[in-house]
């Protein structure tokens, strides 16, 4: 789950019919006293979609009787999840996003768009009756200007637009079809949108694509190595944890290193969702790494790193020692931080640095000045929070560390050298300070 997903707490169901008395009808009382709804029934699912919409979003919904019908709370952790990214890597003022097989819903640029007021979309699908349907929901809610949704060919690239658009895109996004077959379909333990009981009104094309989920954002990642930075973020949702280690493999074999996987738990539903980007913005490890233990040996390497000082006697003079250590690195500028969400603290700084000029061989004047191809880059953009806490409840001792945030860069050893070599000088300096204890 999202833990910025307000549906993370189970609805009240007889609430919300007071609210959208249409699914007045479908709420009962079970045998534990809550209130629910029959999640076998899809009228009762499509009055609970509509409801959500309309109540949570100002939205309103036209659903097929024989297409998907979304569940709200699922689909919004992946929305939120890529809020997360854009909010942290994107810099432009319009957000633009592509979302590859809409369905009849249109329900990611939906909610996205209700969501963020700078965000627009094309959104595609290979089926006509969800095509029609989408653009039907698109209009109905008046998101023509920033919504526009295109029929694509089964056969064609999937990344269609972006491959014919002048304009670059911040992000692309995808719920894909997660079945080869229709024997893959009912082997799978996953089929399970509503819990185990529940109805599933998708069609077959909603459902099935040759080679399943993995071959279908394979297919995407091989355009995206064409196009590489036409867009910031390329991702997508995945119904198998199976397809994970595959598409890992994928990125390692063309040397992509910046990449997220993230984890999305929903009552009984488990998705996960990728990306991967040709530019050089990295994503905290919060929303970049999952702690499963399944998947620890394809993790993404670590964007944030904890550097501890346990002798240091307070977060300011922990700080005071940090602005004193670089400012005499050549080459570093330090300013407040820009405030990205989760680092809104004013004990974190951002730390631009033209060139490597820190490590070993650098000092040595062994290094050819590492300088970005464009000047104007910093070959290293990064963000240092001082954190202090007390260790121990019953000695009330104090633990002071730095937290290291790769902002932006080409290169890993650059951010970690970095980290290390300012580590290090802090360490010295305390000490020669007598500011330990
Ligand atoms: C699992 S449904 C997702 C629908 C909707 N986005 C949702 O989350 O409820 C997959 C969608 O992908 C569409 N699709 C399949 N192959 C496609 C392709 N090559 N390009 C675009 N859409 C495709 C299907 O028609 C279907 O609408």
């Amino acid at each position: 789950m999202h833990p910025r997903n307000p549906y993370n707490k189970p609805p009240d169901f007889t609430e919300l019919a007071r609210r959208y008395p249409p699914l007045r009808p479908y709420v009962f009382i079970n045998h534990t006293g809550s209130s629910t709804i029959n999640f076998k029934s899809l009228p009762a699912q499509k009055c609970l979609t509509e409801a959500l919409f309309r109540l949570d979003y100002g939205l309103s919904l036209t659903l097929p009787d024989d297409r998907l019908c979304p569940p709200v709370p699922n689909r919004l952790n992946y929305v939120l999840w890529l809020q997360d990214i854009v909010k942290f890597t994107c810099g432009s003022a319009t957000v633009r996003g592509l979302d590859i097989g809409t369905g009849a819903s249109a329900i990611y640029p939906l909610l996205a768009c209700s969501i963020e007021h700078t965000w627009n979309f094309v959104a595609t699908d290979i089926d006509e009756r969800s095509v029609q349907f989408a653009k039907q929901n698109v209009s109905q809610n008046s998101m023509d200007n920033r919504i526009f949704v295109e029929r694509v060919q089964a056969d064609g690239p999937i990344l269609q637009p972006l491959h014919t658009s002048l304009m670059n895109f911040d992000f692309t996004m995808c719920n894909p079809p997660f079945y080869s077959s229709a024997e893959d379909v009912s082997r799978s333990a996953e089929f399970k949108e509503f819990g185990p009981n529940a109805v599933c009104s998708g069609a077959e094309v909603e459902m099935i694509t040759p080679g399943g989920e993995t071959s279908f954002v394979a297919r995407i990642f091989s355009e995206s190595l064409q196009l590489r930075t036409k867009c910031r973020w390329y991702t997508s949702m995945l119904g198998k944890m199976s397809s994970i280690p595959d598409l890992v493999s994928l990125f390692r074999e063309h040397s992509v290193d910046n990449y997220v996987i993230t984890e999305f738990v929903q009552g009984q539903t488990r998705r996960w969702a990728i990306g991967w980007s040709f530019q050089d913005a990295r994503v905290p490890d919060t929303f970049a790494r999952v702690s499963n233990p399944t998947l620890r040996n394809i993790m993404p390497s670590r964007n944030t790193l904890h550097h501890a000082f346990p002798g240091a006697r307070s977060a300011n003079i922990l700080a005071s020692a940090l602005r004193n250590v670089l400012v005499l690195i050549s080459g570093v500028t330090v300013t407040s931080s820009a405030t990205p969400a989760i680092y809104d603290h004013s004990s974190t700084i951002l730390v631009h640095a033209r060139s490597n000029t820190w490590s070993r061989a650098a000092r040595r004047g062994k290094l050819q000045e590492t300088v970005c191809a464009d000047q104007d880059l910093p070959v290293l953009r990064c963000s240092v929070e001082c954190r202090q806490h007390s260790s121990s409840y019953t000695s009330g001792d104090i633990a002071c560390e730095l937290l290291f945030t790769w902002v932006e860069g080409k290169d890993r050893l650059i951010f970690e050298s970095f980290t290390s070599h300012v580590s290090h000088k802090i360490t010295s300096s305390l000490k020669e300070f007598g500011d330990v204890k």
